[in-house]
């Protein structure tokens, strides 16, 4: 900026990097900062990568900032602090060493932090200290001298609270002064531990030390023997209940809204090939699928809650000897958890394990836990054959059988694990889990975290399911049948008669034509299979509007054993290629990707043939 209007010369630009202890509050820090919104949470592992942002202070420096995973030291033994080490260091293949370090440590857990604040003090670097979370500290009636503290280490420590902007004007008005001297590093002889004892005891007056905190009561019965995991099912019991009760007047009404805006805007134009673009291609198409809206953000809701509850490390230590049995640590689960969501970031979240057995089987097992964009496919088939009906008097049917396709996706990946671990128990060091303090979640960030997830998939909606969709319209409204011909017109395009070779292989699982058509769109994401059947009965139709009706259409031409099998097939099918581009980055393995697509097939095709046929003997429906 060449102001004229402006009496101060902004300082020269800089380079700087977040720095800390997992969880301390980095990514929170550097949101503000830049006012990106990268993923925050109460647990330790959230940040896996290297990410930069840029902003400028008050008085006009321009400052590059980059966000590193989280880190106990600098002997690093995962990947995801292998990146933080080498930044430190100036090791970095593509990064250069910053020209200063923000060391972020939260108030409330300076035992643990200081320690690798003494650890930054060898790097020779400037450090400016950002002592996060001061709000909870002051809560805590937690008093920090920190001048005392600033004097002694060396360094200038700035109080801030990441949440909100306000709370980092203090660490922005620090970054327009010059650079610190880089600290003396700690004298040799000196134990880091005692070291670390002798700056608590003398700068930090800890009321609450010793006392019973909210957290450690709450511990109490959430970790307890008996009623911990009583607690974890309940959780996830009314979880899935909720997905289908609340979601359902939402649901209503979108499908109506969808439905008067298809009549509006199809009325005006006459029968012909834009009428059936529009009507069987896009509206169909999308229009199934964005119904599914309330329903994946009630889920994300509860995803989102506990992420920020500091629930899920809890969860992790209860399921730490369920994951023995699979002979992998308690360190693979929130890996695991993150796959819920979506494979991908839990694929990348396992650069967080250390020992590389665990690492890979953690990956090749993340796609068999259930992502949310299963949920169209499940709950359009659930709608359509479950019956509506209450159980013992409180708990839906719908919702029990969605709990189970879930348990179902977790046993497996459970066996498939110790199959591939073949049960010997895992190497990776005993679980250091740090159980942070439980938070109420904050509603504002909620609010944001959803309709981050609404943007995220409606514009899914409105750019690959759209145009698969439409690509998928002209393959079956194309070639048109000769005139006078028998018999459906779909029958004859180029994506009928795919869908006819194709069930050669699918018929014994009791897939017919039009399943087996939506099965290739629905490889680029699962959720096109939901709008692929729309289209593909939409155009096979003879009477208009079926688009609108697909869920009572398929309940009355497949057979409950066809959708029970296509529902085990959703379970385990890779019908994801993006998961696989992944695995294939986060591997540096084609081979193994091409194992993992095969293990997957293998156990979906199995899973389809054994349900629709024991389906078949049970409804006696041939
Ligand atoms: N009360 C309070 N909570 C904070 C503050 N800063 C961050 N948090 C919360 O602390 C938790 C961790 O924040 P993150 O920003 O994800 O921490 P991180 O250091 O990036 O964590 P990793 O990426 O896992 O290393 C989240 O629940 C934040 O909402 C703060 O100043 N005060
Ligand atoms: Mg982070």
């Amino acid at each position: 900026m060449s102001s004229t209007t402006s009496t101060q010369t902004p300082a020269p630009s800089l380079h700087i990097a977040l720095v800390g202890n997992p969880n301390c509050g980095k990514t929170s820090l550097f949101n503000q900062l830049t006012g990106s919104r990268q993923k925050v949470a109460n647990y330790a592992g959230v940040t896996v990568e290297r990410k930069e942002g840029f902003f400028t202070t008050p008085n006009g420096r321009a400052i590059r900032v980059l966000d590193l995973p989280g880190a106990y030291s600098l002997d690093s033994t995962s990947p995801d602090e292998d990146v933080t080490r080498d930044v430190c260091l100036g090791r970095h293949r593509s990064e250069p060493q910053p020209e200063m370090l923000v060391a972020v440590i939260s108030a409330t857990n300076l035992r643990l932090h200081l320690r690798f604040l003494l650890e930054l003090k060898q790097l020779g670097l400037p450090v400016i200290v950002a002592l996060n979370m001061m709000d909870e500290a002051r809560r805590n009636g937690l008093q920090i001298d920190v001048a005392g503290l600033q004097a002694d280490l060396g360094m200038p420590i700035v109080p801030v609270v990441s949440l909100n902007r306000a709370g980092v004007v203090p660490l922005l008005q620090a970054l327009d002064l010059p650079l610190p001297a880089p600290p003396d590093p700690l004298p040799a002889g000196i134990d880091p531990h005692m070291e670390v004892r002798r700056l608590l005891a003398t700068y930090v007056v800890d009321p609450s030390a010793g006392t019973d905190r909210l957290t450690d009561r709450l511990d109490r019965l959430f970790l307890h023997p008996l009623w911990g995991p009583v607690i974890l099912l309940v959780v996830l019991f009314v979880m899935f209940q909720t997905v289908f009760a609340w979601a359902q007047p939402l649901m209503d009404g979108l499908d109506s809204g969808i439905s008067t805006f298809g009549q509006i805007v199809l009325k005006p134009l006459p029968d012909g090939i834009l009428h059936s673009l529009l009507a069987d291609g896009v509206i169909a198409g999308a229009g199934t699928v964005i119904v599914f809206l309330p329903q994946i953000l009630i889920l994300f809701l509860w995803i989102l809650a506990l992420e920020e509850s500091g629930y899920l490390p809890r969860a992790a230590f209860l399921l730490d000897r369920l994951m023995a049995l699979a002979g992998l640590s308690g360190r693979s689960f929130i890996p695991l958890l993150s796959s819920f969501a979506c494979a991908i970031p839990g694929i990348m979240a396992a650069r967080t394990i250390q020992n590389p057995r665990d690492r890979l089987v953690t990956i090749l097992i993340a796609p068999l836990m259930t992502c949310s964009a299963r949920l169209p496919v499940y709950t359009l088939l659930i709608g359509a054959f479950v019956p509506h009906r209450t159980i013992l008097g409180i708990f839906g049917l719908q919702g029990l059988v969605l709990f189970g396709l879930y348990a179902v996706a977790i046993v497996s990946g459970v066996i498939a694990a110790r199959v591939m671990t073949r049960g010997v128990k895992s190497e990776e060091h005993p679980l250091l889990l740090e159980l942070p303090p439980y938070r109420r979640p904050n509603l504002k960030s909620l609010a944001l975290g959803l309709w981050q997830r609404a943007v995220m998939f409606l514009s899914r909606v409105g750019t690959i399911i759209v145009s698969l969709n439409v690509l998928l319209w002209a393959l079956s409204s194309f070639p048109l049948p000769p005139a006078g011909a028998p018999g459906a017109a779909i029958d004859y395009s180029l994506a009928g008669r795919i869908g006819h070779l194709m069930q050669w292989v699918f018929a014994p699982i009791g897939f017919n034509w039009q399943i087996c058509v939506s099965l290739i769109p629905g490889l680029a994401a699962r959720e096109v299979a939901v709008s692929s059947l729309a289209t593909v009965y939409a155009i096979g139709a003879t009477d208009d509007g079926a688009a609108d009706k697909l869920l009572p259409l398929l309940s009355t031409q497949w057979s409950m054993a066809t959708a029970f099998s296509l529902l085990a097939w959703y379970v385990y099918a890779p019908q994801c290629i993006s998961t696989l581009a992944v695995m294939r980055r986060e591997t540096g393995s084609i081979k193994t990707v091409l194992w993992a697509a095969a293990y997957l097939f293998g156990l979906a095709y199995l899973a389809a043939f054994l349900t629709y046929h024991i389906t078949r003997a049970i409804t006696g429906v041939p």
